[in-house]
């Protein structure tokens, strides 16, 4: 009988590769990946009365929340409420952060950040989405009340990053600076099952995904670029195939298995993009570096990039090293 290796089992086998292990960061990855199987189940029945459509509620970000955007943004904090690895916890969903106040989570010693929902616009048409999470070490001092600091932190020196993606099937790939691993949700166990060891971008892909749609309000060298790839030149794998979900989880995890590039770039109507560094970018920046491909906000690095608000948007470029070395020879 084949030995498949579950998620847990391979995050706590893990635990070596970190110079703090205490067995925190393994309990806090644990608290996320329940949290995302309930969440699952949840997605799973979206379509039955009580879980498809909007509420009458806005985020911060001016979005009409969708019930499941609520119902994972509650899931995914009581898990890491209850769990006490996390002294606090920001979310797409939530204006502020929030800070936990019992004594158990002031003696944490991470932060987390997420989106609970990524793809909203495609949950009530059963397309792909997603839930992304991010995690770094608190610098506020443990034991007393965590505070925004503690979140505004570079991409770079976040600990831990992954994303699940409720699709054909539910997968939840995750780095902690060392690779990254695949799991696929075997609903028989209920368990993910390591189904994609030691995950690399191809350094070349046939595929570009950004919203063409926003073609008129683009900055000229994106323009040329989408020009660029529709070029019917077979000697440079051209023309590219354009792939786009609406869900940055979903494109974003068929690239980095495909080889492809991903852009939300800025946008007359919205100069800084539409991307959200703190809880989309940044762990995506971390989990595409870690298979070989290349982040920018096409500037720079975008675990470079300097925090000033939770909800701070950024231009985003994403994929295989080559195609977006190409791509930033047009900016
Ligand atoms: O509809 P647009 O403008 O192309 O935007 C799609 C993008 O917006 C998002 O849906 C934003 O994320 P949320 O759904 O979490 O708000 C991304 O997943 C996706 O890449
Ligand atoms: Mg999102
Ligand atoms: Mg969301």
């Amino acid at each position: 009988m084949s030995t498949v290796k579950t998620l847990s089992e391979f995050i706590i086998e893990r635990q070596e590769d970190f110079p703090y292990a205490t067995g925190e960061l393994t309990r806090l990855l644990n608290d996320i990946v329940i949290a995302s199987k309930i969440i699952n189940r949840e997605v799973n029945k979206a379509g039955l009365v009580n879980i498809i459509g909007a509420t009458e509620n806005e985020n911060i970000q001016g979005e009409t929340q969708q019930k499941l955007d609520v119902i994972a943004d509650n899931l995914m904090i009581s898990a890491m409420r209850s769990g006490g690895e996390a002294c606090a916890i920001a979310s797409e969903e939530n204006d502020h952060a929030v800070f936990f106040d019992s004594v158990l989570s002031k003696q944490g010693n991470y932060v987390a950040a997420f989106d609970p929902l990524d793809g909203s616009s495609n949950i009530d048409v059963n397309v792909s989405i997603g839930t992304i999470f991010s995690i770094f070490r608190r610098k506020s001092k443990v034991g007393e009340k965590a505070n925004l600091e503690d979140f505004l932190q570079k991409g770079s020196e976040q600990v831990a990053a992954g994303y699940v993606v409720y699709g054909s099937s539910t997968m939840l790939v995750y780095t902690t600076g060392n690779g990254v691993n695949g799991f696929t949700l075997d609903p028989s166990i209920g368990e993910f099952c390591l189904s994609h060891p030691n995950m690399k971008i191809k350094e070349d892909g046939k595929i570009y995904s950004i919203n063409e749609g926003n073609y008129p309000f683009l900055p000229e060298g994106f323009q040329k670029y989408i020009d660029y790839c529709k070029v019917d030149d077979k000697a440079t794998n051209r023309p590219y195939s354009a792939r786009y979900i609406g869900s940055m989880v979903a494109d974003f995890h068929r690239n980095l298995i495909k080889g492809g590039i991903f852009i939300y770039p800025e946008t007359t109507k919205a100069p800084n993009g539409k991307l959200r560094i703190l809880y989309e970018c940044n762990p995506m920046a971390f989990i595409m570096e870690q298979a070989g491909g290349i982040a920018t906000t096409g500037k720079q690095r975008i675990m470079d990039v300097e925090l000033t608000e939770l909800h701070q948007r950024v231009p985003c470029i994403m994929g295989s090293k080559n195609m977006v070395e190409k791509m930033l020879t047009f900016l």
